[in-house]
């Protein structure tokens, strides 16, 4: 479903598994920090709203979204008993080719995380053609792709519990 005329970040909270025992690592981009701190909040919000702890979640900061997957590396290294991480970024297409080699390999570069380690790594980085649709889905007409990372985050931490033998 496209996100253009939709609020995806809507959720019924009956629909998702109680957070309260799962431990989160949220890593944020400081490029567009309007926008990813919106982001962050619009997660944080909802991990809370579904239960999680603050205690139990823990942010660090990377200076671009680039460095999120070494970001996410490093923080599941470091906390071995994490149940999700989110990365979070905004990468806003300029004049260049830049764009699109930083999105692939953000992308690239959380897929492989998440075959790599036994942990979920959600992939919440807006990936836009201009600003304006970044604030639309960090918390404006479009929703807050940081809530829907959240609550993908709380399922897959449930699936991984529920998947261990
Ligand atoms: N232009 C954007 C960037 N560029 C910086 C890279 O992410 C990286 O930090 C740099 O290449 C050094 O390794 N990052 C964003 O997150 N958003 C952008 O729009
Ligand atoms: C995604 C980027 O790195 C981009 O914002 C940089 O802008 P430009 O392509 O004009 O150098």
């Amino acid at each position: 479903m496209a996100t253009e005329n939709n609020n995806l970040s809507i959720y019924d909270k009956a629909t998702i598994p109680n957070a309260k025992n799962f431990r989160f690592g949220i890593v944020v981009s400081e490029w567009n920090p309007e926008i990813t701190e919106g982001m962050f909040q619009g997660a944080f919000d909802a991990l809370l709203d579904c239960g999680a702890i603050s205690e139990n979640i823990v942010r660090w900061n990377v200076p671009g979204s680039f460095e999120l997957v070494y970001g996410s590396k490093r923080m599941i290294q470091s906390y071995d008993m994490l149940d999700a991480v989110i990365a979070i970024g905004n990468v806003i297409q300029g004049e260049t080719k830049h764009f699109d080699y930083v999105c692939e390999a953000v992308s690239q570069g959380i897929k492989d995380l998440n075959v790599q380690y036994d942990i979920p790594v959600l992939f919440c980085v807006l990936t836009d053609n201009n600003k304006q649709q970044s604030i639309d889905r960090s918390g404006g007409k479009h929703g807050n792709k940081g809530t829907e990372a959240a609550i993908a985050a709380i399922k897959m931490a449930q699936l991984r519990k529920d998947a261990k033998f």
